[in-house]
């Protein structure tokens, strides 16, 4: 029996008011992928994961995480959510690195359990699992957008989350440093075995680090392996679908005269 899956969204709709935001959206993700949403500004991305995280539900269609239909999950400390643009403290923000990744320990409830001393090590834990245990005394915003946006992945992971979503990590990130924070998203990927959703606009690399990728434009345009999407993008979509039904017809054709 194949494994269940970690996200399946099947025929979703949404509409914020009159206009459709997404429309008829369909793609899963297995456990250990790692799966690129890609799409220009405005095309529903982050309307995605919203109802996604069930933050908005569907006016049509259904979404399971985790085996589970959105409407009855509660197991919010599986999932790990880095919002867009998290690194955007100044120098005058009061928090430290510390309170900031143990604030990831609050509960979707609102209880206040992040004071005990196992709260704090499980902190230092997920600091150093993105290299930055060093600065746990430092004040959020004197670090850099790079360094933020670690910090931002740390406090997401303190809950030991299966599941990381990310929008759109390396924004406001520069280039040496969007290379390594790709680096450790491969590394949570691959070593920690964390599977990953990740919004971005960087559509010429990433399918460098993601395994799969959905393109999106209100509705799905591609998903499938990041092979595909190179092959997508170098043939150009006509081509690539009318070479796919081929195949398939080829298949298909195959299958039935051998069967006769
Ligand atoms: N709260 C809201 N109320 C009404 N319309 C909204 C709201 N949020 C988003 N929209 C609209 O829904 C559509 C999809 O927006 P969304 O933010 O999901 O796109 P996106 O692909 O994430 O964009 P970007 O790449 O610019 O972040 C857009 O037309 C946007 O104007």
């Amino acid at each position: 029996m194949s494994e269940p899956k970690i996200v399946e969204v099947k025929n979703v709709s949404f509409r914020y008011e009159k206009e459709w935001a997404i429309e008829h959206v369909n793609f899963s993700i297995d456990k250990g992928q790692f799966l690129g949403l890609v799409g220009p500004n405005g095309s529903g991305k982050s309307t995605l994961i919203y109802l996604i995280l069930g933050l908005i539900k569907p006016n049509k269609g259904s979404i399971r995480v985790f085996d589970e239909s959105i409407t009855h999950f509660n197991k919010w400390k599986e999932i790990g959510y880095v919002p867009q643009k998290a690194n955007s403290f100044n120098t005058g923000f009061p928090a430290s690195v510390l309170e900031v990744v143990k604030s990831g320990l609050v509960s979707r409830l609102g209880i206040f359990r992040f004071l005990k001393r196992k709260h704090t090590q499980k902190a230092i834990e997920a600091l150093k699992i993105v290299d930055m245990e060093d600065f746990a005394k430092s004040n959020i915003g004197e670090l850099s957008g790079g360094q933020q946006q670690r910090v931002f992945i740390a406090r997401a992971l303190v809950s030991d989350p299966s599941l990381l979503i990310l929008d759109e990590p390396t924004v406001g990130v520069d280039t040496k440093h969007v290379t390594d924070l790709y680096d450790l998203l491969g590394r949570l990927n691959k070593k920690n075995g964390i599977t990953l959703l990740m919004i971005t606009h960087d559509i010429g690399t990433i399918t460098e680090h993601a395994t799969h990728v959905v393109s999106m434009n209100k509705t799905i345009n591609f998903y499938g392996t990041s092979e595909d999407y190179n092959q997508y993008n170098a043939q150009g979509s006509l081509q690539w679908y009318r070479e796919q039904s081929d195949q398939a017809f080829v298949t298909t054709h195959k299958e039935v005269t051998s069967d006769v």
